[in-house]
């Protein structure tokens, strides 16, 4: 790793390359110098980073004190009450505020009014973060065709005109069901036709209207194709219309695709998906997040044999039947996702010390935004004029109170109106499950969501319990009762605080990035729940999900779920203990290999080549979305089950090596990669047993400090 070179700046070391890039790429056109921002920059840093510092002691003292509690107790039974009464005692619980509504300002309505899918993306990687930015609009025809919902997915190669013709005939259901005729089939429409009247299709010899007419909302060229723009519970669809093309000719109406209005959202993410260890990684991260705001980012690469140059796309434009013009957006509203409170970095020193990373993110990514406010010209991110910050990992209502202060701070350094930034606040840690009303309240004038993050928050559950007793494997865990407790009080909660109308009450990933068949039978059960966001991990991913805003009218579902009884904190902190039936041996070894191979499979790839998030096939061969969140699940239950002696430290040892052998031969056509076998000494397997082995001990069981020091170490051994 290249030593970091600094430059002073009033009183802060500053990184030389998070210097240039902030005061020539970033600052000019915002209205902000250099001096205002790293004066600013040094004066909140003076002000706030102790008091970071004290939140993670904090949260060391709490989780401390739980240990005890647990260990003092040995095997008596378990018991909610006692538990409850001790975790208000050490102020874990706060009380409850006084009913309240949030108060968030101005909004777009890709998150206070229309319920869709939202999408994830490592914003370190431009190809993936362009095409998550124009996954608005995703081809129905292609995640069809191309997924596994019709059958196994096809083979590389010349159209399939049976699974072609099985393709069409899923979508003209979906229209059926969604924007039905006043007769017949869209299957059996020969002609459709859109004029000042509105839209009709031919059927045989009739015409027939939509049976809702006003769905139809106008008509969208582009080159040869007409589209034909409907609109279904604020959701658009468009039927495009070109009969010379191939597969328009196979249909009598010309319907060559029909094209969704998909990812509403996108969390550009700078945290869990991506591996930004240095200065040098963080201005990657930052240089992209900023193309995206000034809409300049592209990024070029060769697909299929082919050169291509990939750039945000256009909005829309649609002619409504009175000659007006309508225009859509052409892409996702961008959110980004900062780090959380834990780590620092050494890209900015204060007085010989690393600063906290959250708060580099904090001013740097306002600042990239600034560009996005101030655009008199071409589409923008945000018509609302507001910025959209994810903050995950935080535990509790004071660290939110901080998060809300920091921006607050970043505002007047900035220049931005109070409550410019809005923050969605990511329900992943158990503190905050908790006290989900009082840490919304913390925020309320900018909060802007709360998602179920349940892959950190299944983390946190076997953390924060470490001491209870042995989990009961990893499905168990996620099947048990404070599961459904956490994700039915972060609706019902969220109603209550006001949410509706103003924000998004999200759930969680789509972690199988190619079961999407799986995905489409089982992931309406978000909305169905009254979410009107969930995270996928993909374009695809994203357009077949929004089938589910059109089959599940969101708004009336919150309307029947409000005001019902909140499920009470018992469940919610009763952990999915083994308690007297413990899991046979068989099925111990095999969840000890499986996560051994989860944790290596992705760990290699972040360590050695900086990949922030993989696919990584499972002890199944069911190739797996990982990220950090789903490594600190598999490394926290390993380490939960060492602590409990329900597996020794060589029973570890030995599956770390069997399955590095395992994901050696996986990624035996990568050339970049380099085998962990037979040496079982590099930094990327080192990393590994770090995770499980001190897992116990890591703050809060997170991933992010033997992640960072490995990759660091790896960097510099391939500089020496
Ligand atoms: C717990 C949490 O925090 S969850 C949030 C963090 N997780 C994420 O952000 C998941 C994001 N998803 C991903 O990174 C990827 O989809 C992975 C790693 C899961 C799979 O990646 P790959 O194996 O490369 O995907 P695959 O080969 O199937 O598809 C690649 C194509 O899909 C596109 N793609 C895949 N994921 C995304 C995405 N999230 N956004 C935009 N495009 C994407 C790529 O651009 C590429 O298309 P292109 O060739 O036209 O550029
Ligand atoms: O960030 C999401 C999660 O599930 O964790
Ligand atoms: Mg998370």
């Amino acid at each position: 790793m290249t030593p970091t070179r600094y430059i002073q700046r009033h009183g802060l070391d500053v990184a030389e390359d998070l210097a240039a890039f902030v005061e020539t790429r970033v600052l000019p056109g915002t209205g902000v110098d250099a001096d205002r921002f790293w004066s600013g920059y040094a004066g909140l840093l003076a002000d706030l980073a102790a008091e970071n510092r004290a939140l993670l002691d904090r949260r060391a003292e709490l989780q401390g004190r739980i240990d005890a509690w647990h260990k003092a107790r040995g095997n008596q039974p378990w018991d909610v009450s006692a538990y409850r009464a001790f975790l208000a005692e050490i102020g874990y619980l706060v009380p409850e505020p006084a009913p309240f509504a949030i108060d968030n300002g101005r909004i777009d309505p890709e998150i206070a009014q229309v319920a869709g899918p939202q999408l994830v993306v490592p914003v370190s990687n431009a190809r993936f973060a362009l095409n998550a930015a124009n996954a608005r609009w995703g081809s129905l025809y292609d995640a069809l065709y191309g997924s596994d919902v019709m059958g196994p997915p096809p083979a590389p190669g010349p159209i399939d005109p049976a699974r072609r013709d099985a393709v069409v005939a899923r979508a003209a259901q979906f229209l059926d069901e969604t924007f039905p005729l006043a007769g017949g089939s869209h299957a059996d429409v020969l002609a459709y036709r859109a004029d000042e009247r509105g839209l009709t299709a031919t059927l045989g010899t009739s015409d027939v209207a939509l049976r809702d007419p006003s769905a139809f909302v106008g008509t969208h060229v582009a080159g040869k194709d007409t589209g034909l723009v409907l609109r279904h519970h604020g959701l658009h669809v468009e039927l495009v219309i070109n009969p010379g093309h191939p597969i328009g000719a196979a249909s009598a109406s010309g319907l060559r695709d029909v094209v969704l209005e998909a990812a509403l959202t996108a969390i550009q993410d700078c945290e869990d998906s991506v591996a930004a260890v240095d200065a040098a990684d963080k201005v990657d991260v930052y240089a992209n997040w900023l193309g995206l705001m000034t809409g300049d980012l592209t990024d070029s690469f060769e697909k299929n044999g082919k050169p291509m140059t990939r750039r945000l796309a256009p909005d829309r434009q649609v002619t409504r039947p009175d000659g007006s013009t309508l225009t859509l957006p052409g892409r996702a509203l961008l959110l980004v996702r900062n780090v959380g409170h834990l780590m620092t970095t050494d890209a900015v020193r204060l007085d010989g010390q690393d600063t906290p990373e959250g708060l580099m993110d904090a001013m740097v990514t306002v600042a990239c935004a600034i560009h996005d406010l101030r655009k008199t010209e071409g589409p923008r991110n945000s018509r609302a004029g507001a910025i959209y910050v994810v903050k995950p990992k935080m535990h509790g209502p004071d660290e939110a109170a901080f998060a809300d202060r920091t921006f607050t701070r970043v505002e007047e350094i900035l220049g931005l109106p109070a409550n410019t930034v809005k923050l969605g606040l990511m329900d992943e840690e158990r503190r905050t499950s908790a006290n989900l009303a009082a840490s919304i309240h913390a925020i309320r004038n900018r909060v802007f969501f709360i998602n179920t993050g349940f892959l950190d928050r299944t983390g946190d559950e076997i953390h924060t319990a470490m001491q209870a007793g042995a989990f009961a494997g990893r499905d168990a865990t996620r099947r048990s009762g404070w599961l459904k407790a956490y994700e039915d009080r972060n609706v019902l909660i969220g109603l209550a605080c006001g949410l509706r109308g103003r924000a998004q009450i999200g759930k969680g990933m789509w972690a199988k990035p190619d079961a999407l068949a799986e995905m489409l039978a089982t992931k309406i059960a978000h909305p169905q729940s009254g979410a009107n966001t969930a995270w996928v991990p993909s374009p695809t991913a994203a357009t077949l999900h929004a089938l589910h805003y059109h089959a599940v009218d969101v708004a009336a579902r919150q309307d029947e779920l409000a005001g019902q009884p909140v499920p009470d904190l018992d469940a919610l902190l009763t952990p999915a203990l083994m308690g007297d039936t413990p899991l046979p041996q068989d099925q111990i070894l095999r969840e000890l290999d499986n996560s051994a191979q989860g944790i290596l499979g992705y760990v290699v790839r972040w360590v050695d080549q900086g990949v922030g998030c993989s696919k990584v096939p499972d002890i199944d061969d069911v190739p797996l979305m990982e990220d950090r969140a789903t490594c600190r699940i598999s490394a926290q239950l390993l380490a939960n089950w060492l602590e409990q002696r329900l597996i020794t430290r060589d029973q570890v040892e030995d599956a770390l090596r069997r399955m590095a052998v395992k994901v050696d031969e996986q990624n035996a056509g990568d050339p970049a990669y380099v085998p962990m076998a037979p040496g079982f000494d590099g930094p990327a397997f080192e990393a590994a047993r770090d995770l499980v082995l001190t897992g116990a001990t890591q703050p809060s069981g997170y991933t992010e400090p033997a992640l960072h020091a490995r990759r660091r170490q790896a960097k510099a051994l391939r500089r020496a």
